[in-house]
Order: C-alpha cells, then structure tokens, then sequence
C-alpha cells in the first residue's frame, strides 16, 4: 500500500502508517502474550465477512492493561459482534466480575461463544440482544447502578457515540474509564470528504463532531490514542 504524508492508511482495522510496524508490533509484544482463547476466536472469526470489526489485538493489550489498573469488576460492553474484546475484558476481570454485553446481533456473538465457555468466562457475562440506547436507559432507572460501573467499552454505531457517552458517563464511577473505538475513523476523520468513501462519510462526520464534544466535556479527561483505528479513553473526573 503507498504511504504518502498526506494520505492516512487503513491496513488490517489499523491506522497505522506502515505494515511491516504493525506486524512488527503485533509479532514482538502483542501475539506471544494472546492468551490462547482470544487466539482461538480471532482465528474462528478471521473469514467472516466482516472480521475488520474485531478489535485490533494491540489496542486489546492495552484495554486489558487498563482493566487490570482499574482493578475493574463490572464492566459493560457495547457492540459484542463475536466478542474478541467482550473475551479480553471476561478473562481479565476477576471470577466474581460481570459484563453487561449489548449486541443487535446474536448471531456473531454465537460465533465466539464455544471460545468464551471453553475458557471458563461465560458465568461473568450478561449477554443482552437489543439496541444498546434502551438498555443503559433502563440501567439509569434503577439508583442503584448510577456510578457503579468501573468501566465501558463502546465499539457499535459510531453515530450514537454521543448518545453513549451521555449514559455511561452517569453509570461509569468517578475514576473510572470509558473507552471509545474508532475515533480516527481510518484516517478520514483528518481528511476532506470528497477523498471519503461515500458510505463513510456519514460516520466521519458523527466521529468528527463526537471528538470536538469530547474534547470539550469537563466531566472526563482524555486520552485519543492513535493504536488500533484510534480509541478514545476517558476517565470520569467529576
Ligand atoms: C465493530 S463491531 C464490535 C466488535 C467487537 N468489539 C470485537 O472486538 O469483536 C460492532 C457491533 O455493534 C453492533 N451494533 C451496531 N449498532 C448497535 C446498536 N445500536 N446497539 C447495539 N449493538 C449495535 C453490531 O451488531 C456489531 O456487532
Ligand atoms: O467499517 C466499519 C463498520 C463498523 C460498523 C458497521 C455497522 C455497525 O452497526 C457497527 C459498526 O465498525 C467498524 C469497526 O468497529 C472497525 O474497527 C473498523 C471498521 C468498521
């Protein structure tokens, strides 16, 4: 793929400007350290149509990494697909840890689901098929879960980003962390639309518009990490 300064690339759901680094990176820190369940889903997940969705294994490092600080214990997922990162955040919490998982779709999360149960994990997950608005919506009507999540991961429609943040900021503790993916949307989000795919543009924008917010809410602080297709972490300050 050429590399121009001008032109950002997108190569295996990266953004990084160079494969041969990002093999590098994923051959010397990332793949010796997989723990084997996660290889195995990855593996078992490699031909579908949309494997790009998966969360890219070097940003996974990281989000377990930030789990493992947070000492996190109950977490919520949205956006599962065949649950790479859902398995990642299932095998590093503690045994008495729970995931609120949120998916549109089944079906992929059946995918993974052999390699979560094989692993042990599947007793930390509550796998919720539904639209993920009316979900954290019904978590805020009880008390009880405001502020009592250590963590989110969001990894769904880029165009409810907003919406998301507005709910997990409520349900997520003071220091605790949301983290957004996606947030350089392959690059486009620097570029002019018309160099855009068509079908990207209209996540571009809501991306563009979710990074200003966000960067301007003083309820967090801020991380945009440039690993994976960039994520966004967020610590709830206030
Ligand atoms: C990029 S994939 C998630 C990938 C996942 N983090 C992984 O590591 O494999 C996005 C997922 O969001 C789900 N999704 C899209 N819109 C949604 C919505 N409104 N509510 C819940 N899930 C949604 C899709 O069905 C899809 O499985
Ligand atoms: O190109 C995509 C598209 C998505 C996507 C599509 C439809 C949905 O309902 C949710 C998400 O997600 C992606 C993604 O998470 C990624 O890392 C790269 C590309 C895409």
């Amino acid at each position: 793929m050429e590399n121009t300064s001008k032109q950002s690339i997108v190569a295996n759901n990266v953004i990084l400007q160079s494969e041969d680094l990002y093999k590098y990176i994923l051959e010397t820190s990332v793949y010796p350290r997989e723990l084997e369940p996660l290889k195995e889903l990855r593996n078992a997940t490699a031909n579908h149509p949309t494997a790009f969705f998966g969360t890219a294994p070097n940003a996974g490092q990281l989000i377990a990494m930030i789990l493992k600080i947070l000492n996190a214990k109950k977490t919520i997922e949205v956006g599962v697909f065949t649950g790479y990162s859902l398995l990642l955040s299932a095998l590093t919490i503690p045994n008495d840890g729970k995931i609120t998982a949120i998916d549109v779709n089944r079906l992929a999360y059946e995918i993974g689901l052999p390699f979560i149960k094989k692993a042990g994990v599947e007793h930390k997950i509550d796998f919720i098929e539904s639209q993920a608005l009316p979900v954290l919506d019904k978590l805020l009507e009880d008390p009880e879960e405001e502020g009592s999540f250590d963590f989110a991961f969001v990894d769904a429609d880029k165009g409810n980003y907003w919406n998301y943040h507005e709910r997990l900021i409520k349900l997520v503790k003071i220091g605790g962390v949301i983290i957004f993916d996606n947030t350089l949307w392959g690059g486009f989000v620097a570029l002019p639309e018309d160099v855009v795919p068509v079908y990207k543009r209209e996540w571009r924008q809501s991306t563009i518009l979710f990074n200003k917010k966000i960067s301007e809410d003083p309820r967090i602080e801020i991380s945009h990490a440039s690993i994976g297709d960039g994520i966004t972490i967020c610590r709830r300050v206030c």
